[in-house]
């Protein structure tokens, strides 16, 4: 019997084993395939917006949920911009409107009123269920630990970019204008992918920690996924 203690990795082979999990995310959810591949009808697209809303407005609630379990201004200082980038600041109408606005504009370039948007009567229970799941994992984690679940923003940039890629083409009774969502989340994406792996490179250092980021990243993943099966049940024609 083996009773050493296991090696830690590298910081560039524990790096190298967190992107690994992309795997798992909803890139590959079949429902996400049909959509960006041009088969899901203006239903099904307007039931998608309409049920991912949910996850956005939870998005800076758990923002703010991890910075109140922040001890340190300079952790602070970085962490308060995510919750800018989608509540917004100053005029709805400007530059700075924020990613929640900017998806209330994607719902009515597919055809879904804002109020209709903001009523959430077409969120679902099981993609309610996974977004709370990810906000009480927020409140309740080590805040490092809620950072690590943010990591699969690292995979987030090639979704935003297939979708900008293949909607147009499959979908040209959707304004351009609407996917300017999916267009501003690219570079905000992959800042916030270096600020969270330079907190989850330097927090979790043995083994044992390294497989608990791995893990935390796994249960990320599910919510993303479990979202999808949820909305695929819920918006089958
Ligand atoms: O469209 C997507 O597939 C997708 C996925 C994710 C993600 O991987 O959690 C995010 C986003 N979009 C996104 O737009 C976003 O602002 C965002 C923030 C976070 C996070 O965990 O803090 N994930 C994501």
């Amino acid at each position: 019997m083996n009773l050493a203690t296991p090696e830690a990795w590298s910081a560039v082979q524990f790096e190298a084993q967190l992107r690994a999990q992309g795997a798992g995310y909803h890139i590959h959810h079949p429902f996400n395939v049909r959509l960006n591949a041009g088969h899901c009808r203006p239903e099904e697209i307007r039931c998608w917006v309409a049920n991912r809303f949910y996850y956005q407005l939870c998005i800076p609630r758990k923002d703010a949920a991890i910075m109140a379990n922040m001890p340190d201004r300079e952790d602070r200082r970085l962490w308060v911009q995510r919750i800018l980038d989608h509540d917004g600041s100053g005029d709805y109408s400007g530059s700075e409107a924020g990613g929640i606005e900017a998806w209330t504009r994607l719902a009515e370039a597919v055809g879904l009123s804002r109020q209709e948007l903001q009523s959430l009567r077409h969120v679902v229970p099981g993609v309610r269920f996974a977004c709370d799941a990810y906000l009480n994992f927020a409140r309740q984690a080590p805040w490092q630990e809620a950072v690590c679940s943010s990591l699969t923003e690292m995979f987030a940039p090639q979704i935003h970019k297939d979708r900008l890629a293949s909607w147009p083409l499959h979908y040209p009774w959707i304004e351009a204008e609407g996917l300017q969502y999916f267009r501003s989340r690219i570079p905000l994406a992959s800042r916030d992918v270096e600020h969270g792996l330079r907190v989850t490179l330097t927090h979790f250092t043995t083994a044992a920690q390294q497989q608990r980021a791995l893990e935390i990243l796994r249960f990320k993943l599910d919510i993303l996924w479990s979202m999808l099966d949820a909305i695929e049940k819920a918006c089958r024609p």
